[in-house]
């Protein structure tokens, strides 16, 4: 049995820790399988990773054809709010990693398939089909799909290529893509958010310049705001989503790394498969210092960090979903902390407030790599319970 697969198969999705250890001891580049060197040094990775990004479905999910999707982001932010308000009458506490897939999921459904509210029409928010991921493909509608904006757009495909069944495939790989990715790294940022409540008041104080009227923003007024782009940036390095090993091959052309610290020089000879999880670089001690730390500034205090952050990869492989994803972000965290305040205790507060409720760090800390990152198993997810003066509730 080999090295690899008992760490990653035996030990489910443990063998980044394993790479992570490795690169302590012998530094930033190493041997993790007999034909696979990983690296861990975001100078040299920008190198391997350089190159165009150019594949069929770009010009479906290009900035200007996600812009035209906002009035989907919005109509499902209203369904949101008004998710939210229920959950306030009721005095129940919101499951808010369930919502955040549902909002991701029926987006991306819409966006893709014309599929309306999937899960935001079930009162369940659909929660059992998040739970059985395998399910997944029945709920992708074949015939929708052939007349979707997708096969739309690929009208120079050949035909073999519009099968239902490569349709179907297609549509299950975007599903799956662009839901768990994204809202993952949003129950992320939410946990931070409200643990560290001198965070959230700077946010809010630049949300309530940007938003005065407190509706549901505008993508094109918040996407430039220097503290919301940088709690972004920073909950995608704490949890990015996307944690597999992405590989990349030098076909013609030898390599040659040197170790910044020790100046030793390697030749990496052409054809030698070179892997790096994007994990792993962003927990550097040396580029981002207490890397356990969500601390946004670090991005406002160095502009070349983003740079270096391999979230969505980069160069021909570079996340398809890349403006969906940072759209969907930043309409979200708007809208949801625009209105509400981090809860003080002393219920004197006159706007709506969240409150974690029996949410740890475990909930949301990366504990194995299974492609995507994975949190412990029994977690529930972030939850919080939320109060607003000018709501009257009832108990349950
Ligand atoms: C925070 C959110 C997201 C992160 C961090 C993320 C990250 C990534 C990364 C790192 C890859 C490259 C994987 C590799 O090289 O093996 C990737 C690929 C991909 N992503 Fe995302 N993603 C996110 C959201 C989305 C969304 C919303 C969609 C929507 C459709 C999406 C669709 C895709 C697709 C289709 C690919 C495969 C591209 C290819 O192989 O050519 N992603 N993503």
């Amino acid at each position: 049995m080999s090295y690899a697969f008992y760490h990653d198969v035996i030990r489910r999705g443990h063998y980044m820790w394993e790479i992570e250890e490795m690169h302590r001891q012998y530094g930033p580049i190493v041997r993790i399988s007999p034909d696979t060197v990983h690296v861990n040094d975001p100078e040299f990775i920008d190198q391997i990773f350089a190159g165009p990004g150019k594949k069929p479905l770009n010009p479906f999910f290009s900035k200007q054809n996600i812009r035209r999707l906002e009035t989907t982001v919005l109509e499902v932010l209203d369904r949101i709010i008004q998710r939210l308000d229920e959950h306030v009458i009721k005095k129940v506490p919101v499951n808010l990693s369930l919502l955040y897939r549902a909002t991701t999921h029926d987006i991306i459904a819409k966006y893709a398939f014309g599929e309306d509210s999937v899960c935001f029409n079930r009162q369940d928010l659909n929660k059992p089909y998040f739970e059985s991921y395998h399910k997944m493909a029945s709920i992708v509608k074949i015939n929708k799909i052939k007349s979707s904006t997708i096969h739309n757009e690929e009208n120079d495909l050949p035909e073999s290529e519009k099968s239902p069944a490569r349709l179907a495939e297609e549509a299950q790989n975007l599903l799956a893509a662009g839901t768990d990715s994204t809202a993952n790294t949003l129950s992320a940022i939410t946990y931070h958010l409200l643990s560290n409540p001198h965070i959230l008041k700077k946010l809010r104080a630049e949300l309530q310049d940007a938003i005065p009227e407190g509706t549901v923003p505008k993508i094109s007024k918040i996407e430039n705001l220097p503290y919301l782009s940088a709690v972004i940036q920073e909950g995608l390095r704490l949890r990015p989503a996307v944690s597999t090993r992405q590989e990349r091959v030098s076909p013609d052309e030898d390599l040659i790394y040197t170790n910044g610290k020790t100046k030793m020089s390697y030749r990496i000879p052409a054809g030698t498969c070179m892997a790096t999880s994007a994990v792993l670089p962003s927990r550097l001690p040396e580029i981002y210092p207490s890397p356990e730390e969500f601390r946004p500034e670090r991005f406002l205090e160095n502009a070349t960090l983003k740079r270096h952050q391999l979230t969505f990869s980069c160069g021909t492989r570079v996340c398809l979903g890349i403006n969906l994803a940072y759209q969907e972000m930043y309409m979200i965290l708007a809208t949801l902390f625009r209105r509400c305040d981090p809860w003080d205790g002393t219920g004197d507060q006159t706007s709506m407030t969240l409150e974690l409720f029996e949410t740890t760090h475990d909930d949301i800390a990366i504990v194995r790599d299974l492609v995507t990152e994975n949190i412990k198993d029994d977690s529930q997810g972030v939850r919080v319970t939320m109060r607003d003066p000018s709501i009257s509730q009832v108990d349950e």
